[in-house]
């Protein structure tokens, strides 16, 4: 699991987080001995660090996070390796086009376009590369620097926004969990609030917020009495080893006992609120029924809710109701809580830890099925603007419901890099890497992800910095404002209606932001406020001003990250990419391939939007790098590549064909050449993963999800994108689930849950058209064993050797068709070759009976 059990050792049971040296994520124990800075990276700050040193921290600032690079010794040989493959792939063209020589010349033609294509979205990929930059936190310093403990801190203030869009899909524990991890996270508490989203208006959520309140005052307290991690009970009591008498305090047996007891009492009440609202509202309307009143949903103070009703009618109802904020956990200095009172009077025995809460707020922007909601972003902007008003802090951080903070040093190291004396100032936002920990032990579908989050990001930590990537990134709110960054902003900007909208409260918040004048606390929550708070999260509030355009997250797209990302690097800011030894954060992925691709499709699919749209990496971006938009451009074309590895794939069934036909002649030559380029590429790879810290099975199933993504979720976002330019329709936003096969006894059921969808007919047609084609070619070996040349026995394995390279690809795919019998997966072993010698028995048997008639 995500946290190496914590639970030995005399400090009550607890290990500094920070001291944890055994790294893990996921299912997958990764090797121990990377260590942070990994054994291909040295220290690339020294001079840096020198310099700081004599000035002796002048300016007041210090030195918050620590540079690596790769090491030269692995460095030189991946640089030189890059540029052998480019000159080899060039002298292949000039080979191929010499040598036009081929059984069919129209697809001689398409190969070589194909060819061009696959060798210039190589070097979109790789040459960003160049320069790979690891960046860690250097807390100690920070802590030293700035004050922690309440009143002295002159740390930042961090808005945290969490989005659900729905409590059924979204299962509310995991949403809740996000919350306490939040709340629980090691920051002084006046400085930090947080804000909950939800986009289907349901008076569940907002309860089971009113229940959080009631249960962090035990649970708060005990992470920081104990440093408990992680913070989010649910995996902390799941994963993490339970204390054991004799090896721990009694002090700390009994407050985990304690604490374990009411957070199983928490979930029963999150599961009996959905029975609660609908018994008390039967209640109330019953009473009501005589004024004729429809059949509410009611609040446990006996109000009516604003939001969706249980029996949906107009005005409430999931894209149709009232806009509702309300704060349920005040700041910590207004020393009030909302009607709830902790669960007990007398809590642990914290005699001296701070029992404070962070401020905790509930928002659901109005719906009104006349207006565009623009999805997450949409969501994520009206919290922005809620945010504004009663804490405006300077940064933000956003978390999807699925995700919860694992470390609880998470936030502070970000801001080790805002606050940093180098570009601190200049950077507009810190990407983490997405960590998950629910996926199989061998990562089926490559949901970690690991080449693109330990390789590609660290990649683009050399240039301007990682693209946003939508969860668990800290924001410079003045950078989601649009406003320039220091290096190259304007004197005297002013908040102008035209392009915040007109709220006044709003704009004033604004212009406090610009001139860093912010305070802690906020301002009263009367009612005329509270009507303003309201008011920022109404469906008209964006019409009209730059909002979603220039100002916060951007919409009209299918994702909103890489575009907000490139938005903002390209008014001149810097991103910096935060790795932590423990995970900051974790999260839900979908381990069921259908899920996965549903996935894989928006991403796509929002990567081409932005291709076709004025965000276009060609011309968008005025101040972005010239590396950095190679970049950006490779992150929007690349769904591209799969139209032409899919008809690649397709091509084994010139099996079929009885003649011999060569797509390149000479043919022995021709595949050499293509191996040697092909091995290249792989051996880029194997330099890559040593410094990225992967391993070879992250390598390999990144390879082979990429094979089935480009045979059906990539061509499927390609055909929206031409529907979409044809008729100018986006594609649909559709949650990731994050349940689909209910089972308790098996925690990867999902894994084996098998659902048919149109784009998976692509990839069964290259499954079906390689099985048949490897039967046949061993038929014809069979039939023509005895006339066929040395030369044409060669070919015909070198033409073998790229349909058993796809059937590998294609391996996590042939587990998924399996289903259930995919546990077991010897049959698929014992299965292929049987089919195999069936096909080519048939091929045989329909030779000599057909002999006479077609030649075959
Ligand atoms: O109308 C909407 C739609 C979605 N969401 C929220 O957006 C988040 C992401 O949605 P999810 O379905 O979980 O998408 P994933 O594919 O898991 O998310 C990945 O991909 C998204 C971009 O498509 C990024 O924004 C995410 O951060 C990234 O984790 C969730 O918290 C949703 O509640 C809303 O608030 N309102
Ligand atoms: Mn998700």
């Amino acid at each position: 699991m995500a946290s190496p059990a914590p639970a030995d050792g005399d400090n009550g049971g607890l290990t500094d987080p920070l001291l944890v040296t055994a790294t893990g994520h996921g299912a997958t124990p990764r090797k121990a001995g990377l260590g942070a800075k990994g054994k291909y990276w040295v220290a690339a700050d020294k001079a840096e660090r020198m310099a700081a040193k004599e000035a002796g921290g002048e300016d007041g600032r210090a030195l918050l996070f620590r540079k690596y690079k790769v090491k030269g010794g692995l460095l030189h040989p991946y640089r030189l390796l890059i540029i052998i493959r480019l000159i080899a792939v060039l002298v292949f063209f000039a080979w191929r086009i010499r040598h036009n020589k081929s059984d069919i010349m129209w697809f001689w033609t398409m190969s070589i376009v194909g060819d061009v294509w696959f060798g210039f979205s190589w070097l979109l990929n790789q040459l960003p590369k160049f320069n790979p930059v690891k960046t860690i936190p250097d807390l100690a310093a920070l802590k030293q620097q700035f004050a922690f403990s309440e009143g002295t801190s002159r740390l930042p203030g961090i808005d945290v926004f969490v989005t659900t869009a729905d409590p059924i899909d979204e299962p509310i524990l995991y949403t809740m969990n996000c919350v306490l991890s939040i709340l629980a996270v090691d920051y002084p508490v006046d400085r930090l609030a947080c804000y909950l989203s939800d986009d289907s208006g349901a008076l569940i959520l907002y309860e089971a917020l009113v229940e959080v309140g009631k249960f962090a005052p035990l649970w708060v307290p005990f992470c920081r009495k104990y440093s408990i991690e992680p913070r989010a009970p649910e995996s902390y009591f799941e994963h993490v080893a339970p204390p054991q008498a004799g090896r721990v305090t009694q002090e700390f047996l009994n407050d985990y006992r304690r604490v374990q007891m009411e957070y199983d009492e928490f979930k029963v009440r999150l599961d009996i609120l959905p029975d609660a609202i609908r018994k008390r509202s039967d209640v109330y309307s019953s009473m009501r029924a005589a004024e004729g009143d429809q059949k509410a949903t009611w609040m446990a103070n006996g109000t009516q809710w604003p939001g969706t009703w249980i029996d949906p009618t107009e005005n409430h109802r999931k894209g149709h109701h009232a806009p509702i904020a309300k704060v349920v956990l005040h700041h910590p200095s207004s020393g009030q809580h909302l009607g709830s009172q902790p669960i007990t009077e007398s809590n642990l025995s914290i005699t001296t830890t701070d029992e404070r809460l962070p401020m905790l707020v509930y928002v659901s922007r109005e719906k009104n099925p006349s207006y565009d909601h623009n999805k997450k972003a949409g969501a994520l902007n009206a919290q922005l603007r809620a945010s504004a008003l009663l804490s405006n802090a300077q940064l933000v951080i956003n978390f999807d419901c699925d995700h919860y903070i694992n470390n609880s040093q998470a936030l502070s190291s970000a801001v080790c890099f805002m606050l940093d004396q180098r570009d601190g100032d200049n950077t507009a936002f810190v990407q983490f890497p997405q960590r998950f920990d629910n996926v199989d032990p061998t990562d089926r579908y490559g949901n970690h992800n690991r080449v693109f989050f330990d390789g590609t990001m660290l990649a683009l930590n050399g240039l301007q910095g990682p693209s946003y990537l939508g969860t668990g990134c800290m924001f410079r709110r003045l950078a989601l404002y649009g406003i320039d960054p220091p290096h190259c902003r304007a004197e005297n900007i002013t908040a102008e209606a035209s392009r915040f909208g007109n709220s006044t409260i709003f704009l004033d918040s604004v212009s406090k932001a610009l001139k860093n004048d912010r305070s802690i606390t906020p301002p009263p929550i009367d009612d005329t406020f509270l009507a303003e708070l309201e008011r920022v999260v109404t469906c008209s509030y964006d019409q009209g001003s730059d909002w979603g355009k220039g100002v916060g997250y951007i919409y009209d797209i299918a994702t909103e990250d890489i575009v907000t990302g490139f938005h903002i690097h390209g008014q001149g800011w810097r991103s910096m990419y935060c790795t932590m030894e423990h995970d900051a954060f974790c999260g839900v992925a979908p381990i069921n391939l259908t899920e996965r691709l549903h996935q894989i499709v928006r991403w796509s699919g929002g990567s081409l939007e932005m291709f076709f749209s004025h965000n276009n990496p060609f011309i968008g971006g005025r101040r972005i790098q010239p590396l950095q938009r190679v970049s950006y451009l490779n992150m929007t074309v690349y769904p591209v590549t799969s139209v032409f590895i899919l008809i690649y794939a397709l091509s084994p069934v010139m099996w079929l064909i009885p003649d011999e036909v060569y797509i390149q002649r000479p043919f022995t030559r021709y595949v050499v050449y293509l191996i040697i380029i092909v091995v290249m590429i792989h051996m880029i790879g194997w330099l890559e993963i040593k410094w990225a810290g992967v391993t070879w099975l992250d390598y390999w199933r990144n390879e082979q999800f990429f094979m089935i993504g480009s045979t059906s979720a990539y061509p499927m976002a390609v055909l929206h994108m031409v529907v979409n330019l044809l008729t100018k329709k986006g594609i649909h936003f559709r949650v990731t689930s994050k349940q689909t096969a209910a089972d308790d006894n098996d925690k990867f059921a999902d894994l084996y849950d098998f659902r048919w969808v149109p784009m998976l007919i692509p990839t069964m047609a290259v499954l079906v058209c390689n099985v048949g084609a490897i039967g046949v070619a061993l038929g014809k070996i069979v039939v023509n064993i005895e006339t066929w040349t040395a030369a044409k026995k060669m070919h015909a394995a070198l033409g073998l050797l790229f349909n058993i390279w796809i059937m590998f690809l294609l391996y996590p795919f042939a587990l998924a068709i399996m289903g259930r019998w995919a546990k077991r997966p010897i049959i698929l072993v014992i299965l292929l070759p049987v089919v195999l010698v069936l096909v080519a028995i048939l091929y045989v048997g329909l030779h000599i009976l057909l002999a006479g008639v077609i030649p075959l």
